[in-house]
């Protein structure tokens, strides 16, 4: 959306339902699927070896799913990817070229190939599934007693209430959140743990499982904010591995702006990326050092630079909600894993980023297993 005011209009009617207190009336749910991803990582881990990327994405996406459509993905039970989510996939990988290709997938869509067909016939498919989750989200809002959200977008949907949205555009809004919202939370925590696994981290993890020893395992993410520590493991993970650290552009408004010493024109794109600011020796010391410490006391230049959720009007939206899972995956990862280590497969070279805008590690797996006491 890149008109400012049509995007100023949208953010103000999601900005209750991703608030703090909104997202903590679904930390229920949130939780169970923590939970449940927790217990098959510890599952593999005790058998052979856990792929966390793999069980954090499933993960990020049930809760996304959940949280926008009302009803899971249960990607976690069933071990696997949805169809629909791998149409969506595949939708964001080819959309680029689809917009190229137009003309072409026009003429390709009357050969007699099936599995062609098939393929081209992922808008149809996305959409059918979009809409049949969002009516019976309706007919169930319509149909239950009592207050109490169960989506992000129960209050759209309530017919007691102002339709503030379309049916249509709630379907393409609860898309772009699944999009949005799993790939960049579980590769943040995937790194996140791998950086707290590796050998040379053996302090970092010592302490921070000394912090999360003093909660019990039912603690809840309230609890959670109560641990420095933890926080501070959060923020370096994601000053150094924060999933969407590119370039994030702006077109410079009305008659353009000064910077420093420079006049922008207005109508200029410009960008900034976190990648690079998270890395300025100026602001953080020893910069590609793991080094949560760096966060007890921080300068207010660190603060300033610190900005792995973007910045001004449209930063990230699932803040609080991609907090919640960082915080409740890590604190429940190690209470029910304590002996857990890098498996040999997962190396420094392993973990060396792809870069399509959200980072990933390029071997597309994270392994641990359990240490044998
Ligand atoms: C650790 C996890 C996450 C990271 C690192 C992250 C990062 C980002 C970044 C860098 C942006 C662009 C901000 C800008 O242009 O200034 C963004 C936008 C956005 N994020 Fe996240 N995000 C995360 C999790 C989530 C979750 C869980 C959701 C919701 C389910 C979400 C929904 C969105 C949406 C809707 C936008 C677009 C906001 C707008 O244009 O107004 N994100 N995110």
């Amino acid at each position: 959306m890149t008109d400012p005011k049509q995007h100023a209009t949208r953010r103000r009617l999601f900005a209750q339902p991703f608030s703090n207190s909104s997202i903590t009336t679904f930390e229920p749910a949130i939780r169970r699927k923590v939970d449940l991803a927790v217990s098959k990582i510890k599952r593999d881990a005790e058998e052979s070896s856990a792929d966390i990327l793999k069980w954090f994405t499933f993960m990020a996406t049930d809760v996304a799913g959940e949280l926008s459509f009302g009803t899971s993905f249960d990607m976690l039970q069933h071990e696997q990817k949805t169809p629909y989510i791998r149409d969506l996939e595949t939708a964001m990988m080819i959309s680029g070229m689809r917009s190229e290709l137009q003309p072409l997938l026009k003429i390709a869509s009357y050969l007699p190939l099936r599995s062609l067909r098939h393929a081209l016939a992922i808008d149809e498919r996305l959409n059918s599934y979009g809409h049949e989750a969002i009516q019976n989200h309706k007919a169930y809002i319509a149909t239950r007693q009592g207050p109490g959200a169960t989506s992000l977008f129960s209050k759209f949907l309530d017919p007691k209430k102002n339709q503030e949205l379309s049916d249509a555009e709630i379907e393409q809004e609860a898309s772009n959140l699944i999009v949005a919202g799993s790939d960049t939370t579980a590769v943040s925590l995937t790194y996140l743990i791998w950086a707290v696994l590796r050998p040379d981290n053996n302090h970092i993890r010592e302490k921070l499982m000394d912090e999360i020893s003093t909660l019990p395992l039912d603690a809840r993410g309230s609890d959670l904010t109560s641990l420095q520590y933890l926080k501070a493991v959060v923020d370096e993970a994601l000053r150094l591995y924060g999933a969407a650290p590119g370039s994030l552009p702006r077109i410079v408004p009305g008659a353009g702006t000064v910077l420093g010493p420079y006049h922008i024109p207005g109508g200029v794109t410009v960008s900034t990326q976190a990648f690079t600011i998270h890395r300025d020796p100026n602001i953080f010391r020893d910069p590609e050092r793991f080094d949560p410490s760096r966060w007890e006391n921080p300068t207010q230049e660190m603060r300033d630079a610190f900005s792995p959720f973007g910045a001004g009007s449209r930063t990230c939206i699932g803040i609080h909600l991609a907090m919640l899972e960082l915080l409740l995956g890590t604190f429940l990862l190690f209470k029910q894993c304590p002996a857990a280590v890098l498996s040999p497969t997962t190396t420094d070279e392993s973990m060396e980023f792809e870069n399509y805008f959200l980072i990933a590690p390029k071997s597309h797996r994270c392994e641990i297993q359990l240490r044998h006491e």
